[in-house]
């Protein structure tokens, strides 16, 4: 194997400095950007090359669309193969950095680290400028409800691999965007669910009898034994409106206590328990003494508790919103506690939050009567953020190292086989446009092998396969060379990657 493997044309001529290589990547990358052209770089670095061509090809390498992935050292792992592999400059998993926002749980630090990841953890959220800056080198970016990854952040994110919200919401990141570079999203769907409904029927109850206001009073000394507008929660019917995970696990925690539970949702929704599902929003909130809130921020949610909807509610009854706060109108709401109509609210998200912990909150919301204030803290217990921290550092490391993609949010998730342990079997992973004849394409360069197992599906504009695949003995260079420069040319192709 020459040298000169590299044959893009954007490539660093022989002798530049690391600085001028690191420019001329940067400058292949933002052409195939601009012209909609695939990148050309081997990702796979000979041994024996000089300093410059090892440091070109790791730029290379580490390019997004070229990552290649060796497989970790098994047991299994033969002395044969680990010489076969020797003949290359190996993925080293030590060179990915994750960069992790809004102090995500120690517990996906400690599983990054062990993944041999570089980890930066920071505690707030940061700016789009900021991230912008800051994203650059990353592989792996972790962050919570705060941070928005918009398109402009992306578009800066060269090397990004993966995103991992460590919440439930994924509203926060471009998704579409993210799929069109090839970027997969993961989340933990329900890993804080019960935190969620436990902390809202605590609002139900504190609600109902006043708890929040006599808790203020007696924090400055007054004495206010009352029983006027206070009530039990029994026989009560509180309205859910989203019966997803946390509106059917409050279903069933509230029906414990002797509440009545009605729910709407877009879907029909197999109903838990004595709950019953309504036709409508309008009709769930004539007749709901609590309406709690859990839906997903979509634009079908934006605002959908206005003026109108507060009116239709019960003279009398509660609002209690622990979804986004975009799904409230809150000056509406505040009038309508101010006015009277409402007995109490209980608030835990804002359609403006904070990005740190300090004294920056606003809202027109503070002093209304009956009205519990929380700092977006539904998911916050040290059970659901431990299991969040685990389930999406592991979802990351099963990407990042084997291009597992189940339980990805943008991305088809195909839930697949370990990596087989044979030097010749190599994995070829491809993000690409969903458009037809492109499977045809791939598989005629994957046809010459022998395909020990293939996945592929699609989600919407885009598609994913994986391809276990064992190549000739004594040809390994020149087949990996082929299968991936084959499928780096295919114009439907976003990311390929090889690990082997
Ligand atoms: N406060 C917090 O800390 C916290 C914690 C976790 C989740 N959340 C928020 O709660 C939301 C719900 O979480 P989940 O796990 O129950 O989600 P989920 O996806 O399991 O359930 C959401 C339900 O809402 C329904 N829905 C969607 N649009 C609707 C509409 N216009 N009208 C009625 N129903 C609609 C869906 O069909 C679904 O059944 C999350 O998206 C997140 O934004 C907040
Ligand atoms: O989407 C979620 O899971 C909740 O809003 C919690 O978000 P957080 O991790 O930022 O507290």
């Amino acid at each position: 194997m020459s040298s000169n493997t590299n044959n893009n044309t954007n490539q660093a001529p022989a002798g530049a400095s690391a600085a001028a290589v690191a420019e001329a990547v940067t400058e292949h990358i933002l052409s195939r950007k601009n012209s909609g052209t695939q990148i050309n770089t081997l990702p796979y670095v000979p041994t024996g090359q000089n300093d410059e061509t090892q440091a070109r090809m790791m730029q290379a390498m580490f390019s997004p669309t070229s990552v290649v992935a060796a497989k970790p050292t098994t047991a299994t792992t033969t002395a044969a193969a680990a010489a076969s592999h020797r003949q290359w400059h190996r993925f080293d998993q030590s060179q990915i950095k994750v960069l992790l926002l809004e102090s995500v749980s120690p517990v996906a630090i400690q599983t990054l680290e062990a993944a041999g990841y570089q980890v930066e953890s920071v505690k707030g959220a940061l700016s789009e400028a900021e991230l912008v800056e800051r994203i650059q080198d990353v592989h792996v970016l972790g962050i919570r409800s705060k941070t928005k990854v918009t398109a402009t952040v992306l578009a800066a994110a060269r090397r990004l691999l993966v995103i991992g919200c460590f919440c439930i919401g994924t509203n926060q990141v471009d998704l579409a965007a993210a799929s069109k570079r090839g970027v997969a999203v993961f989340n933990s769907p329900y890993a804080n669910s019960r935190s969620v409904a436990e902390m809202t029927l605590a609002n139900i109850i504190n609600l109902s009898r006043q708890l929040g206001d006599r808790n203020n009073e007696m924090h400055k000394g007054e004495w206010n034994k009352v029983s006027k507008g206070c009530y039990e929660v029994r026989g009560k019917t509180l309205g859910i409106i989203g019966y997803g995970h946390i509106g059917s696990q409050l279903s069933v925690l509230a029906e414990a206590l002797g509440i009545r539970v009605v729910y709407h949702d877009v879907i029909q929704i197999m109903p838990l328990g004595s709950a019953r599902q309504l036709r409508s929003l309008d009709e769930v909130l004539g007749c709901a003494d609590f309406v709690t809130l859990h839906v997903p921020e979509t634009p079908d949610t934006k605002l959908m508790m206005g003026v109108k909807e507060l009116a239709k509610m019960k003279k009398g009854s509660y609002l209690i919103n622990a979804s986004r706060g975009t799904v409230v109108d809150i000056d509406a709401l505040a009038g309508a506690l101010r006015a009277g109509h409402l007995a109490g609210c209980a608030v835990d998200v804002y359609p403006w939050e904070p990005a740190t912990n300090g004294p920056l909150f606003e809202s027109p919301l503070v002093g209304c009567p009956n009205t519990l204030l929380s700092p977006h803290i539904g998911g916050s217990t040290e059970e659901a953020q431990r299991a969040i921290g685990l389930e999406v550092s592991r979802a990351l490391v099963s990407w990042v190292a084997e291009g597992v993609s189940f339980g990805s949010v943008n991305l088809p998730g195909l839930a697949l086989k370990p990596l087989v342990p044979n030097p010749m079997t190599i994995r070829v992973t491809n993000i690409h446009r969903n458009v037809p004849g492109v499977l045809r394409k791939i598989n005629l360069l994957l046809a010459e092998f022998n395909i020990e197992r293939q996945s592929s599906d699609s989600n919407g504009e885009v598609a994913y396969l994986v391809a276990d695949v064992t190549l000739d003995q004594g040809k390994l260079e020149d087949q990996l060379r082929t299968v991936h420069e084959g499928i780096s040319k295919l114009e439907e192709n976003i990311m390929v990657r090889v690990f082997y």
